[in-house]
């Protein structure tokens, strides 16, 4: 692994997986190519180490020529591929970009490699490798009690969000069975940690519960997650990266089930032990049932028997602590925060999203 194409390297886990990789690996170059669409910012590469090993290109992966070029001019030998739109809510009001980005971006990355790496005789330069970061919400809904999902399990998808995601998990293992291609695949269970744009559930409680602003909970709060610290996700990929077996797939997740309300009645008892006793006083009674998210998946959980046992990893970080260090890390960035606030389209999200959702109780 040397000059490592990092695509989308701009946003919430790929810019902590270059860090991560700056930190652990002293060899790899990281080309990272981002469209700095609304979620990703400039602002999440402040400060890396060992800045010099590190390239920005702006450019957007449905751009064939872009890729082609950056294969050309960077020598690349392995991608790990994280460019994706990827928040379900989004995907409901407006699917066409996620299939745009996650399925035809995917395909023209994967076409870009093959040309890149393939010799004339069929046969692959040796040591590259096409990583593929995607998600358990392929595998669609779990009820309370059902096993974990793991490697075997059919896929599923129920968002227009899993469903371009589970087509491009499809072309990612097409093109190893036709082509040869050497990738692997990583499905990994909600992250959460510093730099995660705040309309996810974690940095969006976060910061409401700061400002004394409703927490809008979905349905009835009871939904499971099984959250992962994404510290945790990055050593995971390094590690497949390492030694994972071409043509696999490896399940990630954080080994964390607690419902949305625990989750955020966590958050607010953060808050409270922490800032001075707010004027309304728990930060807990900010919390609002609102209308669900339409198919709302109820519960997600991964199995990580198979990355465990034959690569050696499992998560570290536990739900307290990681919420502790992720609290810590928006309260000490307000500069980061006033810079996603400033973009135009976090502004009109938030305004149409609260006003789609009718506050039940
Ligand atoms: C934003 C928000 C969310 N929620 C609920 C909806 C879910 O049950 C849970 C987490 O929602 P979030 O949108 O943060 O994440 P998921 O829909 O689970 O999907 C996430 O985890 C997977 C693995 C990915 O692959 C997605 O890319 C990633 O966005 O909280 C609320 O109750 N209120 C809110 O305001």
């Amino acid at each position: 692994m040397q000059n490592v194409l990092v695509t989308g390297g701009a946003g919430f886990i790929g810019s902590n997986f270059i860090r991560y990789l700056l930190n652990h690996d002293n060899a790899a170059h990281i080309v990272n190519l981002d469209a700095l669409t609304y979620a990703g910012t400039l602002e999440n590469l402040r400060n890396l180490p060992d800045e010099g090993r590190h390239t920005f290109i702006q450019g957007d992966i449905t751009d064939p020529d872009t890729l082609a070029a950056v294969f050309t001019d960077h020598a690349i030998d392995t991608v790990v591929h994280f460019a994706a739109e990827t928040h379900v809510d989004r995907s409901i009001t407006g699917p066409q970009r996620f299939i745009q980005t996650n399925v035809v971006g995917t395909m023209n990355l994967l076409d870009a490699a093959r040309q890149a790496w393939q010799k004339p005789d069929g046969a692959y330069a040796s040591g590259v490798r096409f990583h593929h970061i995607s998600t358990d919400e392929v595998f669609g809904a779990l009820a309370a009690g059902e096993p974990a999902f793991d490697e075997q399990t059919s896929y599923a998808p129920r968002s227009p969000y899993a469903a371009s995601k589970a087509a491009s998990d499809h072309l990612v293992r097409a093109y190893f069975h036709s082509f040869g291609l050497p990738v692997t695949i990583t499905n990994c269970s909600n992250n959460y940690g510093p730099h995660q744009f705040p309309e996810k559930l974690i940095p969006l409680m976060i910061l409401n519960a700061v400002e004394g602003k409703p927490l809008p909970l979905y349905g009835d709060g009871q939904q499971i997650r099984d959250w992962l610290y994404v510290e945790d996700h990055c050593e995971a990929i390094y590690c497949v990266l390492e030694k994972g077996a071409v043509g696999e797939t490896y399940g990630v997740g954080g080994e964390n089930q607690p419902t949305n309300q625990t989750i955020v009645e966590t958050i607010c008892d953060i808050l409270d032990e922490w800032l001075p006793k707010a004027s309304f006083g728990s930060r807990r009674s900010l919390i609002h049932y609102v209308s669900d998210r339409p198919g709302h998946d109820r519960r997600y959980a991964m199995n990580i028997e198979k990355i465990r046992k034959e690569l050696g990893w499992q998560p570290s970080e536990d739900l307290d602590s990681g919420l502790r260090k992720t609290i810590a890390w928006y309260l000490e960035n307000s500069a980061w925060i006033e810079s996603i606030r400033a973009k135009p389209d976090f502004q009109a999200w938030m305004e149409e999203n609260y006003g789609r959702r009718s506050v039940l109780a």
